[in-house]
């Protein structure tokens, strides 16, 4: 476990920087390239430890994928194609692997087993075996099937209606996948909007997919085409610099070729809530999917309330938001957010914990956490969790610690994003 130190700094953010790939659609391009019939070619691939994950499972499925930086050409024989690995799949620390994936190994006719490292191996995937199970998947695991490691069966699935009890893309997305490999028709009916890139990128492969409201479509024995994928930058990744530049006096950076997809825009919508000075512009589609340039100037910020639908518009963005609130006026709120106690953290208790270590007022609750702002940040040791999103938060923070700021065990920062401290000394300035 490697530590790093950062030293108090009166650099602001300035200039232009990309972010690297999208992480939720990294996983879908290699998923679906790997099922589908053809060549697929892949750019701007996230290449974090999360997403080559998912590459190695498709090449332990004997499909042959080359990686040139972060480039992909995967070489897809189609589902009648895949092979049965010869050794347990290893998700890593990947929810989006282990869900995802749970969709597809339900429904192909393989026995395959898979794990994952301590963190992934408590966070819950009863919210995807049962509903498989349901379409008469045969899926055995830990803890009555709700935990890793997993045994899957693979079996000729029967298309179902799933009414979602838990707000995820992830789930949303397992269901797709393994209706997409089922006989007949499935339906997945919403809690609430969540991220849709699965039924943004499916039709890229050429499968048909009908979106109503809340209700999604997918027509059972369906082999995907291969396509051409770049991924747009990512939104999740971009919002460390979009606070940091925004909580730095000064500061003023321009972020280029961001996915914008309006499912995943929470963090804009709540830092423009919050009074920072952020202009967006779309300026091109990449298949259907929005990207643009975010402008971000540092400014005064006010508290706000969180709550409701806009949570997982925003999920992964909430331990960098809560550092926001920190520094703004008044008493944030944020309801709504249980999800967080299962991702690779209980994200609840990292941050509160953290934030207050650094010198903040907050208080954990059931649901989110209530922030005191106006709080001036000392510097301090802080445990990353072996979470990368509370390791970049605290990275941002250490921008305005008055004392330096140690993070233990930064290297889980490579999960979403290898390149972070590169970035972040290129802007500072
Ligand atoms: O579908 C996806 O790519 C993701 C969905 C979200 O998880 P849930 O579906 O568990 O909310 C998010 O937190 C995760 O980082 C990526
Ligand atoms: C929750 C996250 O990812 P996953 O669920 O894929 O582990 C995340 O990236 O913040």
């Amino acid at each position: 476990m490697t530590d790093i130190q950062l030293q108090p700094t009166s650099k602001k953010l300035q200039g232009t920087m990309s972010v690297p790939g999208d992480k939720s659609i990294s996983h879908r391009s290699v998923i679906f390239s790997g099922l589908a019939e053809g060549t697929s070619h892949i750019t701007n691939f996230l290449t974090g430890e999360d997403c080559l994950r998912t590459v190695e499972a498709f090449r332990e499925m004997g499909v042959r994928i080359d990686q040139k930086e972060d480039r992909l050409t995967v070489y897809g024989n189609g589902i009648q194609g895949l092979q049965e690995p010869s050794a347990p799949l290893n998700f890593g620390n990947s929810g989006t692997t282990a869900r995802l994936m749970s969709g597809v190994l339900a429904g192909l006719p393989l026995f395959t087993t898979a794990f994952g490292d301590a963190s992934l191996s408590k966070r819950p995937m009863d919210r995807v075996v049962v509903p498989l199970k349901e379409m008469g998947a045969e899926i055995s695991g830990r803890n009555q099937n709700r935990l890793l490691p997993l045994a899957f069966t693979g079996r000729t699935l029967k298309g179902a209606v799933h009414e979602l009890t838990v707000r995820s893309a992830q789930v949303k997305s397992a269901l797709l996948l393994a209706g997409m490999l089922a006989d007949g028709e499935t339906k997945v009916v919403e809690l609430g909007q969540t991220r849709n890139h699965t039924e943004m990128l499916l039709p890229e492969f050429g499968v048909d997919i009908d979106v109503q409201g809340s209700v999604i479509t997918i027509q059972g024995g369906q082999q995907p085409q291969a396509s051409d994928i770049k991924v747009p930058g990512d939104i999740s990744s971009a919002a460390f610099f979009i606070v940091a530049a925004s909580i730095v006096p000064g500061s003023n950076l321009t972020i280029k070729d961001v996915g914008l997809n309006p499912t995943r825009d929470g963090i804009i919508q709540a830092m423009k809530q919050m009074g920072a000075d952020i202009d967006t512009e779309i300026h091109t589609y990449i298949g259907r999917e929005p990207v643009g340039d975010i402008r971000v100037r540092g400014s005064r910020l006010q508290a706000l309330k969180l709550d409701g639908e806009l949570i997982p518009n925003l999920i992964d963005e909430i331990p960098i938001i809560a550092l926001a609130a920190t520094q703004a006026e008044g008493t944030t709120i944020i309801k709504d957010a249980e999800e967080l106690k299962f991702k690779e953290t209980d994200r609840i208790e990292a941050v509160v914990t953290t934030l207050a270590k650094l010198g903040a007022d907050v208080e954990a609750t059931d649901d989110g956490m209530i922030i005191h702002g106006g709080a001036s940040l000392q510097g301090g040791s802080i445990h990353s969790y072996g979470d990368h999103r509370i390791g970049m938060m605290g990275a941002v923070a250490s921008l305005i610690s008055s004392d330096p700021v140690t993070i233990e065990d930064k290297d889980c920062i490579n999960i979403s994003y290898p390149s972070f401290f590169e970035h972040l000394n290129e802007v500072l300035r």
